[in-house]
């Protein structure tokens, strides 16, 4: 929170303040005069003139303080946009060096719930926190302090009954409210996190059990998100009560205590219809603080929840010193161990594997037997727990990590298509490659036909769902070619192919001068030039 907070600091917040507490006073000087002027023409004065400064003054307030308002909701809202869009930028920064190996265990929808929804919430902080906040301690104290010099007594009572309707009504409404906040918050964000996982795996839902499971717990969900709307209504039933009947006190209040002096001559009437009316204009300074106290509890929850995902640490970092990039592109892991968090055992044990220039390698192993964890160490996705891995010589640990990602391509096992054109999925490799480079790399994978239909500029579809499984695989396979990478890591890059479009794939890798580590569980479609490495149980297969 104090980080958010920092946001909306500087002078465009102060003037937001300083606008809104002017807006609030004007109303209540509109109230106060107006009252007075009503007052005063009622005893029929001789000569209109006397009316004069009172006249002056209702036009005055009553322009000032729409001007003012136009004028304070511009500021606010100009600093709103700034505040969220920090905010939302500070996320994503965030985000990035998380992904993908920190991220593990975190929903999908969630990710998004916080991005959006939480980021969102945010933006309330100075509409609906700080600038009411302001405009209470601003205008409150001008409009007690303007009260004392006509009437002390009432100036205390108004004191009283500002505190009572901006701190104790609303506190009491925050304290029985902050459950159904939090509720309200999470219920929010599972019935996203469960949407988007149950789109996502529709078929799989539908397939399973009519994705009847998927459908009862998001309405678990929903009805949690009910009740918690349900006991927020109620809550604002009573408060609005109570910001309805304490102005009203406080109108009773002022008619009575300088009701008393004009009824002892020591004041005039208008005064009276002035002092009274004003104080009900000044109850307007503490009209935010209720709606304030009760978006706190969802404001803070949600800056809570941003703030844990900016506290989780990256699985790798940039080194504090890095050194040159290495002249070579030899790759080596050196008696590399890995123990996956909550792991019996680890998942690699003293693993040594060399990848010379322009070598090509085939990892092979039964499932689970950390073939995947091998390509996450050597494209410095996730870190040895012991042992070490080098390029060149030099420890990926000590390179820049824009270095070791330009220099060492990872292609997933399940590589993400992009909801965009062919053209810029392609370009995710090399970002200045030709139109005539795309087509020639497209030819060589046996896809020609997508340059003409959807064409380069053509739409595959979300998540590529216009493309075949295979044809996305060689979409993901068409960028790792035009990539500039030096080494090139593949997990398992024929899982979708027909027999002889994978013998064409390999036989491309294999042609390739670059260094090529692949993952493939069909040993028997690689020919000689291929070095086979067998991990786990058991008894490694070697060539
Ligand atoms: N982030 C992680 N946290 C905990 N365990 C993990 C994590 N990533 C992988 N594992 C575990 O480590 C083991 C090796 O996983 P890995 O993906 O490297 O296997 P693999 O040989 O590539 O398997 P497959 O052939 O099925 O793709 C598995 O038992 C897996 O459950």
């Amino acid at each position: 929170m104090r980080e958010v907070l920092a946001l909306v600091r500087g002078p465009r917040a102060g003037l937001a303040v300083v606008l809104g507490a002017l807006t609030v006073l004007a109303g209540a000087a509109l109230l106060a005069t107006s009252g007075a002027l009503i007052t005063g023409a009622a005893q029929r004065p001789r000569t209109l003139l006397v009316l004069m400064p009172l006249i002056t003054g209702v036009r005055l307030f009553g322009v000032a303080r729409a001007a003012l308002r136009y004028a304070e909701r511009l500021v606010t809202h100009d600093v709103t946009l700034r505040a969220v869009a920090a905010v939302r930028e500070r996320v994503l920064e965030r985000l990035v060096p998380l992904a993908p190996a920190a991220l593990v265990g975190v929903r999908g929808g969630e990710l998004l719930a916080r991005v959006r929804a939480d980021v969102d919430e945010l933006q309330g902080v100075v509409v609906r926190l700080v600038a009411p906040a302001g405009v209470a301690v601003l205008a409150g104290g001008a409009a007690v302090t303007l009260t004392a010099l006509v009437s002390p007594p009432t100036a205390a009572v108004l004191a009283g009954l500002l505190l009572v309707l901006g701190v104790a009504v609303p506190a009491a409404a925050a304290r029985a409210g902050r459950r159904a906040a939090v509720a309200a918050a999470r219920a929010d964000a599972d019935v996203t996190a469960d949407t988007l996982d149950l789109v996502r795996g529709l078929t799989d839902h539908l397939t399973a059990d009519g994705g009847a499971t998927a459908l009862r717990a998001l309405d678990g969900h929903l009805q949690r998100q009910e009740e918690a709307e349900r006991a927020a209504a109620r809550l604002a039933a009573v408060t609005t009560l109570c910001r309805e009947g304490v102005p009203g006190l406080g109108l009773v209040a002022a008619l009575w205590i300088v009701g008393q002096d004009v009824a002892r001559g020591d004041t005039g009437a208008p005064l009276l219809a002035a002092c009274a009316l004003g104080v009900l204009g000044a109850f307007e300074a503490v009209g935010g603080l209720g709606a304030a106290w009760s978006a706190a509890g969802g404001i803070t929850a949600a800056a809570r929840r941003v703030a844990e995902l900016g506290n989780r640490r990256p699985a790798v970092a940039d080194p504090l010193d890095p050194l040159p990039p290495p002249a070579g592109s030899v790759l080596r892991l050196e008696d590399v161990t890995v123990v996956h968090p909550g792991a019996p055992a680890p998942v690699l044990a003293g693993l040594d594997l060399d990848l010379p220039a322009g070598a090509k390698v085939a990892l092979t192993g039964p499932s689970g037997a950390g073939k995947s964890t091998v390509l996450a160490l050597a494209a410095r996705v996730r870190d040895p727990d012991a042992g070490r891995v080098t390029l060149g010589g030099t420890d990926l640990r000590r390179l820049p990590l824009d270095g070791v990602r330009s220099r060492v391509l990872w292609s997933a096992q399940e590589p993400q298509v992009l909801g965009s054109t062919l053209a810029a999925n392609l370009r995710l490799g090399r970002q200045d490659a030709t139109d005539d480079e795309l087509r020639a790399v497209l030819a060589d994978l046996g896809l020609g036909a997508l340059a003409v239909s959807p064409g380069l500029g053509g739409w595959v579809g979300e998540g590529g769902s216009r493309l075949s499984a295979g044809e996305r695989a060689r979409v993901a396979l068409a960028r790792v070619l035009l990539s500039p990478a030096d080494v090139l890591l593949l997990d398992e890059p024929t899982a979708h192919l027909d027999p002889a479009t994978a013998e064409r794939v390999l036989g491309l890798l294999a042609r390739d001068p670059r260094a090529v580590l692949l993952v493939t569980h069909d040993v028997a479609t690689l020919d000689d030039r291929w070095r086979i490495v067998g991990l786990g149980a058991p008894a490694p297969l070697s060539r």
